[in-house]
């Protein structure tokens, strides 16, 4: 590979040629081949959004001349339409506070500026009033509020109205319920769908109320939130800045300290994205449920075939999509458990495991957003429901004897409902031999569907 000197703080190395970046990214690639998973790109892009709006800051602010912040922001520009993703390769695992992802931000920058013929220097004019300190904090906050904003939030948006839509469609349709994965009272599809979009109705305000936390920004605070290099009015322009690029309302947080040194927003952010996951895990795991079979198991639904399920058995189909959803909230579980463990690591003036969170953050709400969209389109839009197959555990459901409590007692209506699971045959039959209460009474009383509404049946 033709290489390049490059020259730091620290003296010189070779860089490739072809790279924007200079000597701090290659040194950070050469101390850090961990995983070799780079820092996401949305994660790259909202460093160089704070970038453009710092420039701006110091051109009114910091005494950046207007030649140097011109191209700075429009080195910023470029780098968001995603052109030179591939100049930003430092691994996750890397430096605590993401100094290296900002130096390699800054030295990207620096480049594509002087090709505009100023010279643009990383730490002197593209780092101006910053530290990775306050940029990093400040960058996981922001790329985590745009990805909620653009991508989660729709998508569950979507999803519970596929719920609603479907719900509405299926008001008709009575089944028995299950509790401990047991015949119980019955109910209709759409209470039983009803609970998952009331359950995602409040994962979103849980997530809609985080936003508020993630929206206090640290930029401002610089090297341990004193604010030391910054001018006056900084962190005001640039969460201003930031506002008006992403239509979201930043504010500088109350305390630069908490801001540096804690990750408690974020850590609130992944608390609720891992309650989501249990919705999503919990909608995956019915539709499994109800789709198991096609003979053998409940048989309530048939789930949109999309792929062969078996390398060896022909014509089975798998339940694909519940399958990929459940990893996915497993996944974000798993995540939010590093994430809990970063957000402890808060020593004195700064949190050392930020690049972790940002990663972390950004991976859990991109499997949350493509799984809702996923599970919306190719699960819940499309299931057929096999009503055949719904009435007749229905009508012989012993547990119906419930609706009989208040007119024969608990424990002679356990007694009919054994007898009717023993011999196998309806409830109604039995409960009409066993009591003195007509046929008439027995079928009003034992209606599945009236069994429904809920309160004392009459
Ligand atoms: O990179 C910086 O701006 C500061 C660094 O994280 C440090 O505190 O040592």
């Amino acid at each position: 590979m033709a290489t390049r000197i490059e020259r730091d703080s620290m003296g010189e190395l070779e860089v490739p040629s072809e790279a924007l970046y200079g000597a701090q990214t290659q040194r950070a690639i050469n101390n850090f081949p961990v995983s070799h998973s780079p820092m996401p790109s949305a994660f790259i892009h909202a460093v160089a959004r704070i970038k453009l709006a710092a420039a701006r800051a110091n051109q009114t602010l910091g005494g950046l001349d207007s030649a140097r912040g011109e191209a700075i922001q429009k080195a910023a520009r470029e780098v968001l339409t995603g052109k030179h993703d591939q100049h930003f390769p430092i691994d996750v695992f890397q430096t605590g506070s993401g100094t290296s992802t900002n130096m390699n931000v800054n030295e990207v920058l620096a480049t594509l500026a002087s090709r505009e013929g100023v010279e643009v220097t990383p730490n002197d004019h593209v780092n101006m009033g910053q530290s990775s300190n306050d940029v990093i904090p400040t960058a996981i906050h922001l790329s985590a509020a745009i990805a909620v904003h653009e991508s989660l939030r729709p998508a569950l948006v979507h999803l519970r109205s596929t719920i609603d839509q479907r719900a509405s469609e299926l008001s008709h349709v009575v089944k028995t319920g299950r509790t401990h994965l047991m015949d119980a009272m019955p109910l209709r599809m759409d209470q039983e769908l009803g609970a998952w979009s009331s359950q995602l109705g409040q994962a979103i305000e849980r997530i809609d109320s985080a936003m508020k936390r993630l929206c206090r920004l640290a930029q401002g605070g610089t090297a341990v939130g004193t604010g030391i290099n910054a001018p006056i009015g900084f962190a005001e322009q640039v969460a201003q800045e930031l506002s008006e690029q992403t239509g979201l309302m930043f504010t500088p947080n109350d305390s630069f300290f908490a801001s540096l040194s804690s990750q408690d927003a974020a850590v609130e952010l992944s608390g609720q994205l891992k309650g989501l996951a249990c919705v999503i895990m919990k909608i995956a795991n019915d539709l499994r449920w109800m789709n198991s079979g096609p003979l053998a198991g409940l048989g309530e639904i048939e789930l949109e075939a999309l792929q062969p399920g078996s390398s060896i058995m022909p014509g089975k189909v798998n339940p694909v999509i519940p399958e990929s959803a459940a990893q996915a909230a497993a996944q974000v579980i798993g995540l939010d458990s590093a994430i809990t463990v970063a957000g402890q690591s808060g020593n004195f003036q700064l949190n050392v495991m930020l690049p972790l969170v940002a990663s972390n953050l950004l991976t859990s709400i991109s499997l949350m957003s493509n799984t809702a969209r996923l599970l919306a389109d190719r699960a819940i839009a499309t299931f057929k429901v096999r009503e055949d197959n719904l009435k007749g555990p229905l009508a012989r459901n012993p547990i119906l004897v419930t609706a009989l409590n208040g007119a024969i007692g608990y424990n002679a209506a356990a007694a009919i409902a054994k007898e009717a699971y023993q011999a196998g045959r309806p409830i109604i039959d039995v409960a009409e031999e066993k009591t003195n209460l007509d046929r008439e009474t027995l079928e009003r009383l034992l209606d599945p569907a009236a069994l429904t509404q809920g309160g004392i049946p009459e």
